[in-house]
């Protein structure tokens, strides 16, 4: 039987973003990538990401996340549910500050209102073998890889940057013209991506605003991506076309990213959602496999 059951969790959501939160500080459960595909399919808790809270690696920090997509991949990053967990973390306390940790690095977190957050993404990496990309590209603000005709691509020079995660982000006239669900998965296992990618079509509105749709690695459309706004806002300013602060609209809502210049972190605020809470019963491990 899996370790699992019995377990509770939190049923939340990143600005329409799908994140289930669990804390297994204090034991010594690792949830496996079968777990997490049985826990993404059963009703009540699908997720787009599976947050796992473990005991603090680095002396300091509040809990060390492992983060799992909805085919059981890991990744780095994920700044929605980064945020709720600083809501889960903060509920009920008094505390502002949080310091989490994944395996790409450490995260602060401050809570800005009840549910209101800002997490410190870090510095983007931005050489091409940080991405990673499979072969040497001396500008990451745009890469050789289109989709469509050779001499008229529908989709091409997309920027990549690594927010903790592989982001390839497609600037177009009007996202609403162009069909991620079709070419998304296609692009996310692209061979020039060895670690696949998170794929983004990116609309600048002004200075302050994107437009963005986003193709999770692991997962596929989702509504919000807050690793990829950080990324498209990175490459945004990087293009000159935006800006150090912008507002990013996503399907699921807005939010506010602010690349500092005195440290070069990515700043990300956005809201957090508490939809339900649950135990995870034995019948939802029963065919994981
Ligand atoms: N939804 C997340 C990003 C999730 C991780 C991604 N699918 C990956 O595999 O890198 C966010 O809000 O950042």
């Amino acid at each position: 039987m899996s370790a699992l059951v019995g377990r509770p969790f939190l049923k939340m959501n990143g600005l329409g973003n799908e994140i289930v939160v669990l804390d297994l500080r204090g034991s010594r459960i690792r949830v496996q990538p079968e777990e997490a595909r049985a826990i993404a399919q059963a009703p009540g808790s699908q997720f787009d990401q599976l947050m796992v809270l473990h005991d603090p690696r680095t002396p300091g920090t509040d809990a060390f996340m492992r983060i799992l997509n909805t085919d059981g991949s890991e990744s780095g990053a994920c700044g929605n549910g980064t945020r709720c967990v600083a809501w889960a973390l903060t509920r009920g306390t008094d505390r502002k500050d949080l310091l989490l940790e994944t395996k790409a690095g450490l995260l602060t977190c401050r809570r800005e209102s009840d549910v209101d957050f800002t997490v410190d993404m870090g510095a983007p990496r931005l050489r091409w073998d940080e991405i990673p990309l499979a072969e040497e590209f001396r500008d990451t603000t745009g890469i050789e890889l289109q989709v469509g005709p050779i001499d008229a691509p529908v989709l091409h020079t997309p920027s990549v940057v690594n927010m903790g995660n592989p982001h390839a982000i497609f600037w177009v006239d009007d996202v609403e013209a162009h069909d991620l669900a079709r070419v998304g998965s296609l692009l996310e296992h692209h061979p020039i991506f060895p670690e696949r990618a998170n794929i983004s079509l990116a609309q600048v509105t002004s200075p302050e605003s994107l437009i963005l749709k986003v193709w999770e690695r692991g997962v596929g459309l989702t509504r919000a991506c807050g690793s990829a706004a950080c990324a498209a806002a990175v490459a945004a300013a990087r293009k000159g076309l935006t800006g150090r602060k912008v507002r990013v609209t996503l399907p699921g809502g807005d939010l506010l990213i602010h690349w500092r210049e005195s440290d070069g972190h990515v700043l990300m605020t956005g809201p957090t959602e508490l939809e339900h809470e649950g135990v995870f019963t034995a019948d939802l491990f029963a065919g994981a496999a």
